[in-house]
């Protein structure tokens, strides 16, 4: 903290690309706190109450979390069951943790490193509830950080990553707080006990929005830092004759091999490129609705839960796909590809587990969807669902951008018919309308998938074409959009077949472009990657080494194993040596041995 002072970083972005160069592959201790606690308390605070935390939490006088999962739910917020009830008498909201699996659990740095929690809890005024709202709760002793009387608080335990955060449990017993550490923006509980509701219930929610968001840029750096150390392994790693007779050949010019790393390379760009798309997205209508306009807050509430989930379940598999192609030595630690995996895999489910967040933005694209049939106004990033899907593909032999794009636009939008037609046909069939929505939504989280994907192409297209890029980047690049569109197109053929919008032709000259794309692209492979920049600190790789040396790395990595600091282990001593010499002293054992 003192020394982003020192070198004057004032801006989150500064803050925290400072605090990943600090921390390379442990995720901060106070990453919710600058992540979540503090920008929360701005954007969920009145101003006289940000006035007074915000400087605390920024200076460090205050250290937070997001306190909202419990041991019962996690997903279903409208479930929690922690309470907090307005007592008039005292101007206090008590706390409370009713049953065992209303125990806050999840909540990252709340064992050991916060002294403060932003609470998620059910409010209770003059005998009603009024759903949940968040609180600003302290947790441990400002002194001496022992834990405030009337709670209890710990660790959950080791867990597949995530080793620096230390999740923890959380359980209040009628724990009481001042009525003015409600957070009281949208919602009001006034000194006699009256409600005054938000606008809108969901702008309580609207943090989550905002980690989303920053999710998605997460989904590109863990992808493109396991791309990286990939593709430069690649270039370095020879193993068997291309040629036979031939020297060992560089495991990157195996068309296997390009098809595996390639497309992945390519995702990375595009996602980078989604991220800053959805960030600028994001920027805009959340000032929107600081200033009261809650208009767009349907689609960025849709947009950012269909991101994150599509991004962070094609970076964890690609991320896998990287550990997979630098073979065994990828599923050692000195590769850092395991670190990335198991640091980005959780966003699979926290910040919204992404199957819910997938089913959001279905849900969102049903109803675009109907009154698109009505006829009405679409916003701009929704308008292909009333693309005519009797249309079939132009694509000829050099697959421009716009028939790229219109075969997102058409599988996208032929796919959110089939699913809507489902549901409407299960409500015809005298189903309730919520039977009617599940019974339809395997098909909605495959038409979700294409809407995601049809963003990601078609903003990355979109840049290509607006942006000024000199033109032998531009011409790199557009290789990179056309992979990514085209090995899409493939991996999902059916899905674009489904209804004939190509023809065999068409068909087979995207499995030729796919292949000659790849060897377009291998020239470039290497620079593409270092193009990203990242330093050797933070790749802490072996393999994906600036300077290629890495057999030299993985000897010097191995020897600073710490089970060779002695040659014989002390388990020979308690356990190999004895069970020997009792084997040895056995009648039955030959002395030849
Ligand atoms: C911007 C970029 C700038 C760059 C700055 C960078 C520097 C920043 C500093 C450092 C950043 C570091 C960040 C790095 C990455 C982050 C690391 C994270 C570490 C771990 C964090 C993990 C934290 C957590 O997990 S916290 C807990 C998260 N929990 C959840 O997400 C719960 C998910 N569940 C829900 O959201 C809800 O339960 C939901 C939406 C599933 C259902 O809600 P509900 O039941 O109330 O509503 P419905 O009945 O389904 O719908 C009714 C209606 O409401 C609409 N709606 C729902 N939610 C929202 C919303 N959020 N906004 C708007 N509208 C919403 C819904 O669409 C329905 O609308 P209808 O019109 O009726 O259809
Ligand atoms: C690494 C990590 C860090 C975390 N940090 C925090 C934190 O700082 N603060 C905090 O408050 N929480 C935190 N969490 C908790 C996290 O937010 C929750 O785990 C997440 O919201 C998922 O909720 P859940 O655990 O209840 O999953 P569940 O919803 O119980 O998921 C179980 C299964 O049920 C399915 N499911 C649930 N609802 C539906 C539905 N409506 N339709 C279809 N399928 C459904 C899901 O798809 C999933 O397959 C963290 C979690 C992890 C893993």
């Amino acid at each position: 903290m003192d020394r982003m002072e020192e070198l004057g970083f004032r801006s989150e972005t500064d803050r925290q690309i400072f605090r990943e160069a600090a921390a390379p592959v442990e995720l901060s201790p106070f990453g919710l706190h600058s992540g979540m606690f503090v920008p929360t308390l701005e954007r969920q605070g009145t101003p006289e109450q940000s006035r007074k935390w915000v400087p605390l939490g920024k200076s460090f006088k205050m250290i937070g979390t997001y306190a909202q999962t419990e041991l019962g739910h996690g997903t279903f917020i409208r479930g929690l069951e922690t309470t907090a009830t307005f007592d008039p008498e005292t101007q206090e909201f008590i706390l409370d943790s009713p049953t065992l699996s209303s125990i806050k659990y999840w909540p990252g740095n709340v064992a050991k490193t916060v002294n403060h929690c932003l609470v998620m809890a059910q409010l209770y005024t003059q005998g009603k509830c009024h759903g949940t709202h968040l609180f600003l709760v302290q947790v441990r002793n400002m002194e001496d950080h022992t834990i405030m009387p009337g709670l209890e608080i710990g660790d959950i335990g080791p867990k597949l990553g995530f080793d620096g955060v230390d999740n923890g449990f959380m359980r209040f017993n009628k724990y009481r707080i001042p009525r003015m550490n409600m957070l009281m923006r949208y919602a009001k509980v006034l000194e006699n006990g009256d409600y005054i509701k938000p606008k809108n219930a969901k702008l309580t929610y609207g943090a989550m929005v905002m980690i989303r968001v920053f999710i998605v840029m997460d989904a590109f750096k863990t992808l493109s830092r396991a791309a990286v150390i990939a593709v430069r392994y690649s270039a370095v790693r020879r193993q068997s004759e291309l040629r036979p007779g031939g020297e060992e050949a560089q495991v990157m010019d195996y068309q296997t091999q390009q098809y595996k790393l390639f497309p992945l390379l390519a995702t990375s760009y595009a996602f980078l490129l989604a991220a800053e798309g959805m960030s600028q997205i994001y920027a805009k209508i959340s000032s929107d609705i600081e200033r009261g306009n809650l208009e767009d807050m349907p689609q960025l509430h849709a947009l950012a839960c269909g991101l994150k989930a599509f991004c962070t379940w094609v970076a964890c598999e690609g991320i896998e796909v990287c550990r997979m192609s630098c073979g065994g030595h990828g599923y050692s630690h000195a590769s850092g590809i395991p670190k990335i995996y198991a640091n980005i895999v959780g966003a699979c489910t926290y910040e919204g587990e992404n199957t819910v967040m997938m089913l959001q933005t279905a849900r969102y694209l049903s109803k675009c969807y109907i009154r698109g049939q009505r006829g009405e106004s679409l916003p701009e990033l929704i308008q292909y669902l009333t693309t005519d899907l009797n249309v079939k593909s132009t694509l000829g032999e050099d697959c421009s951008f716009e028939s790229l794009v219109a075969a997102y636009s058409h599988r996208a939008a032929r796919m959110v018919a089939v699913a809507c037609k489902l549901q409407q046909t299960n409500k015809k069939k005298g189903m309730a309308g919520h039977d009617a929505w599940n019974k339809s939504t395997v098909p909605f989280i495959a038409a979700t998938k294409a809407h995601c994907h049809l963003f990601i192409v078609r903003n990355f297209v979109t840049i290509l074409s607006q942006k000024k890029i000199d033109p032998a980047t531009h011409n790199v690049l557009s290789q990179l959009c056309t992979l990514y569109a085209v090995y899409g197109i493939v991996e999902n053929m059916g899905e674009f077949m489904q209804d004939g919008y190509f023809n065999q032709d068409q068909v087979s000259i995207l499995n030729r472009k796919v292949l000659a794309l790849l060897e377009d692209i291998r020239p470039n492979a290497v620079a593409l990657v270092d193009a990203f920049d990242y330093p050797d600190h933070l790749l802490q790789s072996c393999l994906g080494r600036y300077d290629g040396q890495v057999y030299e790395a993985l000897y010097e990595y191995s020897k600073s194993s710490p089970l060779n600091n002695t040659d014989i282990h002390s388990s020979y001593y308690n356990y190999i040596r004895p069970m020997m010499q009792k084997r040895s002293e056995s009648k039955n054992i030959s002395a030849k041995l």
